[in-house]
């Protein structure tokens, strides 16, 4: 009982791990899997082999057999001539499996970080720094378990060749080597796992160092950095993140490497004693030349073979380490609160989009909205302003889902969104963001983003531009829509406006109840932005619009106006209501028109 609790706790968890990352290797590529192994086992056997026809080689010369030499030399290359081709051989192999066990890691993080819905998460520093640790280590942990294992198998299969060689010759010192061996297996396993606690700790300051080297090579930032002569500052904050990491590092390791060290002279004692009772033995003529050549070429090599066993167990199970927490963080559940699949009620929504006592605090700092209640109703265009960091960008996250209210309900039609399928409810949503995605690739993929079952629908793609009056500007491009969008990869670059523009296309590519444009005409031309309205106008039907904006002249016309002052809805109705109200709305109504009053005091 004691036997199966003691295996239930320490060894089934590991025989688990085990079991689930050969199972990872194997779907990665099976065929190359079997192999690799297969010539690691036969490469094993070979060092005994050799030892072995050499002990035969030695009898055979002291005692002068010529035939038995010859035929005992010519195996004795083949073997050699094997060895060499199956390392040759295994090498091929083990890079060829590497990539694709690397790659195959990384998709399994990418899809995993895809199916995370809840937002917040993106913004815990804590996800981050175990996301990007795993993300960077998923491109040297496989290769590691892979040249672990090749150094392991054989070395294993060897060792345990030798240690029979070795009882052949005095019972008792495999044991003795064995027992020698395990405080350094232990040692070598306790210094990875603390290495992988350590990395986890400084992936922070690995994040910053990463953060500012990426600054001196973006494209994003290249301009302001040369402008401000900003390289030697951010070169200064690197080098702080470096050293304040290193310094913890070196901290850290000089602590580590105290165990191994200690284990390792144990081990070298306990050889040593095998070693001089193998000499004594000889010398008292107990034991024959061929086997005293044996003993000794046995020891020295078992010095080297059991060392590294030992040290390639250790590292395994740090390898073995990094897929525990890569499948600990796979296995997470992604849920928002209150997750559930309920499909999205059909629209027209009666009840329209519903907030009730809506308030979201974020973590850090105070800011976010407080207790707003308000009623969008389906076919309504509804303007939300405020001053900077009222709440507006809170607002919209929070109607597309990216987190939940800290307290409070949103209905669709009387359904809590909570209760509504998040993928499904997303679906329904078109919007331009406000750091909406500038990818790499061409303006008609950049545009078909938007639906992405249809982006290759070119009338669908083209339609979707003109309405964002954007078709103009791509027929005068080289490629048209097919041009590359992103310097860095040889594209051409668009102009903001042309941008935005684009981000507005890719909203309008959408079927969607609701339709959310986030300061769409900050970059826009006057012309363009009365362009957009104009197109706003006519989305209307059937939908439910928000326009965020602080540019009020443009936004007379919606429906209503929802106007938000720390996070708090202080007014609402039309122009004309909230003009003759002389709040909050009026007073920045009448600051941005005193703008464009030429007697303006
Ligand atoms: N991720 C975050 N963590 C902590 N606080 C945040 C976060 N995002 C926004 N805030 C705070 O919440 C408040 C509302 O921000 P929000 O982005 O909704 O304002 P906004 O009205 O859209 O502003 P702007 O007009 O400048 O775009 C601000 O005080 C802001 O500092």
């Amino acid at each position: 009982m004691t036997v199966r609790v003691f295996w239930e706790a320490r060894w089934a968890p590991i025989g688990r791990l085990v079991r689930r990352t050969a199972l990872t290797l194997w779907s990665a590529q099976p065929r190359l899997a079997v192999s690799f192994v297969l010539i690691l086992i036969v490469r094993g056997g070979m060092a005994p082999l050799s030892l072995w026809l050499i002990k035969g080689l030695v009898d055979a010369i002291s005692h002068g057999h010529a035939a038995d030499t010859v035929r005992i030399l010519l195996v004795l290359g083949v073997a050699v001539l094997a060895t060499q081709v199956l390392h040759v051989q295994s090498l091929l192999l083990q890079a060829s499996l590497n990539e694709r066990f690397t790659a195959h890691v990384e998709l399994m993080l990418m899809r995993h970080a895809n199916r995370v819905v809840d937002l917040r998460l993106f913004e815990d520093p804590a996800f981050h720094d175990r996301l990007q640790l795993l993300s960077r280590q998923a491109g040297q942990r496989p290769m590691g378990l892979l040249a672990a294992l090749s150094n392991l198998l054989p070395s294993a299969l060897t060792t345990v060749g030798l240690l029979g060689l070795l009882g052949w010759i005095v019972w008792w010192a495999p044991l003795l080597l064995v027992l020698g061996a395990v405080p350094l297996g232990q040692a070598n396993a306790r210094l990875q796992r603390a290495s992988w606690q350590m990395q986890l700790e400084r992936s922070g300051s690995n994040r910053s160092m990463r953060y500012f080297s990426g600054l001196a090579v973006s494209e994003a930032h290249a301009k302001e950095i040369r402008l401000y002569g900003l390289a030697e500052f951010f070169e200064q904050r690197y080098v702080e993140a470096f050293e304040r990491s290193h310094a913890d590092a070196l901290r850290q390791r000089r602590r580590l490497l105290i165990m191994p060290l200690l284990a390792a002279c144990a081990f070298v004692a306990v050889n040593g004693i095998t070693f001089a009772w193998v000499t004594s033995r000889a010398l008292s003529g107990e034991l024959g030349i061929g086997v005293l050549v044996l003993a000794l070429q046995v020891l020295v090599s078992l010095l080297v073979y059991v060392g590294g066993v030992a040290g390639s167990l250790g590292v395994l199970r740090g390898h073995l380490h990094f897929f525990q927490e890569l499948f600990g963080f796979l296995d997470q559940p992604a849920t928002l609160l209150g997750q559930a699949n309920l499909p999205v009620p059909p629209s027209p929504w009666r009840d329209g989009l519903e907030f009730e006592r809506v308030s979201y605090h974020y973590p850090e700092g105070q800011g976010g909205v407080f207790d707003l209640t308000f009623t969008l109703r389906h076919g309504e265009r509804v303007a939300i302003v405020g001053e900077n960091g009222a709440g507006k960008t809170t607002l919209l996250k929070l109607l597309c889902r990216f987190m939940d209210p800290s307290s409070g309900t949103i209905r669709v039609n009387g359904r809590p969104l909570a209760d509504i399928d998040v993928e499904a409810w997303r679906s329904r949503i078109a919007a331009v963001l406000q750091d909406f995605g500038r990818y790499h690739l061409s303006v008609s993929e950049n545009i078909g983003l938007g639906d992405v079952q249809h982006r290759t629908d070119e009338a669908r793609v083209s339609n979707a531009a003109r309405r964002a009056r954007l078709h103009e500007d791509v027929e005068g491009l080289p490629s048209g829509y097919a041009t590359l969008l992103g310097v860095s990869f040889g594209g051409m670059d668009f102009s903001g406006g042309q941008w935005q523009k684009l981000g507005v296309a890719r909203a309008f590519m959408r079927e969607a109840d609701v339709v959310l444009f986030d300061e769409p005409t900050s970059a826009l031309d006057a012309r363009a932005e009365a362009d957009l309205f104009e197109r706003v106008e006519e989305l209307s039907d059937g939908k439910i619009v928000v326009i965020v904006t602080h540019r009020l002249a443009s936004i007379r016309s919606v429906d209503r106006i929802l106007v938000l002052q720390r996070g708090q809805l202080v007014e609402q109705g039309t122009h004309a209501e909230l003009m003759a109200r002389r709040g909050e709305y009026a007073r920045l109504y009448e600051l941005q028109a005193s703008r464009y009053t030429p007697n303006a005091p």
